[in-house]
């Protein structure tokens, strides 16, 4: 390994190009040694601008470069079970966007992949455990001080979908999000999924049913529902509210400056993750390449990935089906205790 980590960015669209720009302006311990795009022109526009940079279209191409000690996936879900299985050939660090992959089953063999290995590789990309808003509510809950959470509001409001966003895709690339903060703040597994949907949105793209209402039950006996509701055009807001035996908690109110002005009093919402979770996502990617350097790995593991895709699946079911359904999951292997 490189004294400053020479990290291969796969895939350079929404998320790739931003994990470039702070990688080489933001992070430090670390550089963008390569880029790798199935879009060669993209690639090579963002290799350009940054010194020692080298683009490639093969993700197992950019991993054999002896400049590259570490793999940061940024391409779309379905991409990466090839690029998780090529870094393990190269027992190459990894941070993976979320999700970890689109099902419970390709997720299953990144965790066989990763057990077969002897030791942890991967952080998932779950970057609201590194807010701060969402630390704060998380030790509150530690600390025990208002008693065990009996439910949690959550609302997850996008400004619009890209083209071809589906039903599916509402749970396994958005709800995931909500599914991944309920297990790590509450400290319980989610054990059913119910979906239920009032009439779409005038918003709503054909195709999508857009918004929709998710109701988790947990081994510990809380109940939690999520508005994801990601045409809502007026901009992106994720709020959490915990209610607990002697009293609640509650974020994502007030990310803003407020102001008073003219007989109006309030604040500005942003626009899109990018901006919300601008602080997160640093804090994320510095975590990783400390650890990586330290030679350890911290923060969410394969092992959340595959329990959240375990729930997408049951998420995407109960949508299908629209009836409640129970999660089915493996039992913890001894390389995730
Ligand atoms: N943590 C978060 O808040 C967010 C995470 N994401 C995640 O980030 C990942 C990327 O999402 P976006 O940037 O929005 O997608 P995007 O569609 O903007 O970019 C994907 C890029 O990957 C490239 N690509 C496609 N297949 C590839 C392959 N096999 N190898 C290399 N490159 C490939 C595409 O040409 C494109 O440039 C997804 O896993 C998504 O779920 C996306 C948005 C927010
Ligand atoms: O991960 C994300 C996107 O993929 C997803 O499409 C959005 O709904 C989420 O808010 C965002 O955080």
């Amino acid at each position: 390994m490189h004294n400053t980590l020479g990290v291969a960015v796969i895939g350079t669209g929404r998320m790739g190009a931003d994990h470039v720009r702070r990688i080489d302006e933001v992070t430090s311990g670390a550089r963008v040694a390569a880029v790798v795009d199935i879009d060669a022109d993209r690639a090579k526009r963002i290799a350009d601008r940054i010194e020692g940079c080298t683009a490639y279209t093969d993700p197992a191409a950019a991993m054999a470069a002896p400049a590259v000690d570490a793999v940061l996936i940024a391409s779309p879900g379905p991409a990466h079970e090839a690029a998780l299985l090529a870094a393990f050939e190269r027992d190459l660090p990894v941070l993976c966007e979320k999700p970890l992959t689109p099902d419970a089953a390709s997720t299953l063999r990144v965790l066989e992949a990763e057990q077969r290995l002897g030791h942890r590789r991967v952080q998932v990309g779950f970057m609201r455990r590194y807010d701060a808003e969402y630390l704060r509510l998380k030790s509150l809950l530690a600390g025990g001080e208002l008693g065990r959470p009996l439910m949690v509001h959550n609302r997850h409001r996008n400004a619009s979908t890209p083209p071809g966003f589906t039903n599916a895709m509402l749970i396994n690339d958005s709800v995931v999000h909500e599914m991944d903060t309920t297990r790590w703040l509450l400290d319980q597994e989610i054990t059913a999924v119910t979906v239920l949907r009032p009439t779409p949105s005038g918003n709503a793209p054909e195709g999508l049913d857009d918004p929709q209402f998710v109701i988790f039950e947990t081994d510990g006996g809380a109940l939690v529902d999520t508005e994801i509701n990601v045409n809502c055009r007026f901009g992106y807001q994720v709020q959490a509210e915990v209610v607990c035996e002697r009293g609640t908690a509650r974020i994502g109110e007030a990310h803003s400056l407020l102001t008073n002005t003219e007989g109006r009093w309030g604040g500005s919402i942003a626009p899109d993750f990018v901006e919300r979770f601008e602080e997160a996502y640093d804090r994320e990617v510095q975590s990783w390449v400390n650890a990586t350097r330290r030679g350890e790995v911290v923060g969410p593991s394969a092992w959340d990935g595959y329990a959240a895709a375990a729930v997408c699946e049951a998420g995407v079911r109960a949508q299908t089906e629209g009836r409640r359904v129970p999660v089915e999951m493996i039992e913890r292997p001894a390389l995730y205790r």
